[in-house]
């Protein structure tokens, strides 16, 4: 039985090592330690490699196979009820990136914020349009709770329709003191800023993914894909930009795990008198105490969210 594992994959004669910066489809773009890029394919139908992938290609004439796909410190992916979407690998953290106006969904952040504490990822919760002071100073405020269960927060203003029109500097060097080194994956609503976010700190991102595209020959690909844009020429900072969604899929979490990954909700489930406690309505329960005592460190919103996302992942469960 417990005979030694098969040689993992040998030596992989004649392979490169490569990092994935782009992926379509099946088809991903693979940038080599001199900064060299080359389309890759997939060899048979498993080993999908993402962005973020270190992997092991063979040329083949100009473009190359992918061989292999070393092993991955994390992955972060939603799950809807049909399919599972892998954003990207190897991250260092989630941008996730929402604006004063159109008025982000508390649904939605949520869910991304349990996706990264599933998949053991630091979220950064951005609030982008700083400079619509009104719909800013209520977005801000609804995001008290996330301040408090101490997510690390901040404004923005990629675009700013006012003044100049030029970004909030000291605000985008606080966001660069953030990013730097780091690999991280943005992500947010349609609108939020995330194109005016990569222009910003990428100016030549325009150009590359028209280079991209070209390279695989077909313009109409490149929307749908992820890409990795290098901040810095020494190409230690890397921004990942991913196509929106409009549903974040949360089932490949387990009811019963959720509130394990909801910070507020944590802290006062090591009170429940049943290890198997719901938190919907058993006696004893912490967290129902939370929210009956005044203050309450856990809002009205955030409970209610916990009751529909349990319902939701108790009925998809098969
Ligand atoms: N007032 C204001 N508008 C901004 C700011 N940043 C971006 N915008 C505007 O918001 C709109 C959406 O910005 P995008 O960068 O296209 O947003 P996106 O997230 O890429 O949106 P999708 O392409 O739909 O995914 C644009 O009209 C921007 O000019 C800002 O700081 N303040
Ligand atoms: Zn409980």
């Amino acid at each position: 039985m417990s005979k030694r594992e098969p040689r993992a994959a040998a030596s992989l004669p004649g392979t490169l090592t490569g990092l994935v910066v782009a992926g379509f489809g099946r088809h991903v773009l693979v940038e080599t330690e001199d900064g060299k890029r080359v389309i890759c394919h997939p060899r048979g139908k498993k080993g999908q490699a993402l962005v973020g992938d270190n992997v092991r290609w063979l040329p083949s004439q100009d473009e190359g196979t992918i061989e292999k796909v070393d092993e991955r410190s994390n992955v972060f992916y939603r799950q809807d009820e049909m399919r599972t979407k892998s954003f990207a690998a190897n991250l260092d953290q989630v941008l996730i990136l929402i604006a004063a106006e159109p008025e982000f969904s508390e649904s939605q952040l949520t869910r991304a914020l349990i996706a990264a504490e599933a998949a053991r990822i630091k979220p950064i919760i951005a609030l982008n349009k700083s400079d619509l002071t009104e719909p800013f100073g209520r977005g801000w405020t609804k995001l008290a709770p996330y301040r408090n269960m101490g997510y690390e927060m901040l404004s923005l203003a990629i675009k700013p329709k006012t003044d100049t029109g030029d970004a909030n500097q000291a605000q985008t060097d606080t966001l660069m003191a953030l990013i730097q080194g780091k690999k991280t994956l943005v992500l947010g609503p349609s609108g939020a800023g995330k194109s005016s976010l990569t222009n910003l700190l990428i100016p030549q991102a325009k150009i590359l993914t028209a280079e991209i595209s070209q390279a695989l020959n077909s313009g109409k690909h490149t929307t749908t894909s992820t890409t990795l844009y290098w901040v810095d020429a020494a190409r230690s900072t890397a921004l990942i930009d991913s196509p929106g969604f409009q549903e974040f899929g949360l089932n490949h979490i387990e009811p019963m795990q959720l509130a394990n990954l909801m910070p507020d909700f944590k802290r006062h489930a090591q009170n429940c008198k049943f290890y198997n406690c719901t938190h919907l309505h058993e006696p004893g329960c912490g967290v129902i105490n939370e929210i009956k005592s005044l203050p309450s460190s856990i809002s009205a919103a955030r409970y209610r969210l916990y009751g529909e996302l349990f319902e939701d992942l108790s009925q998809t469960r098969y």
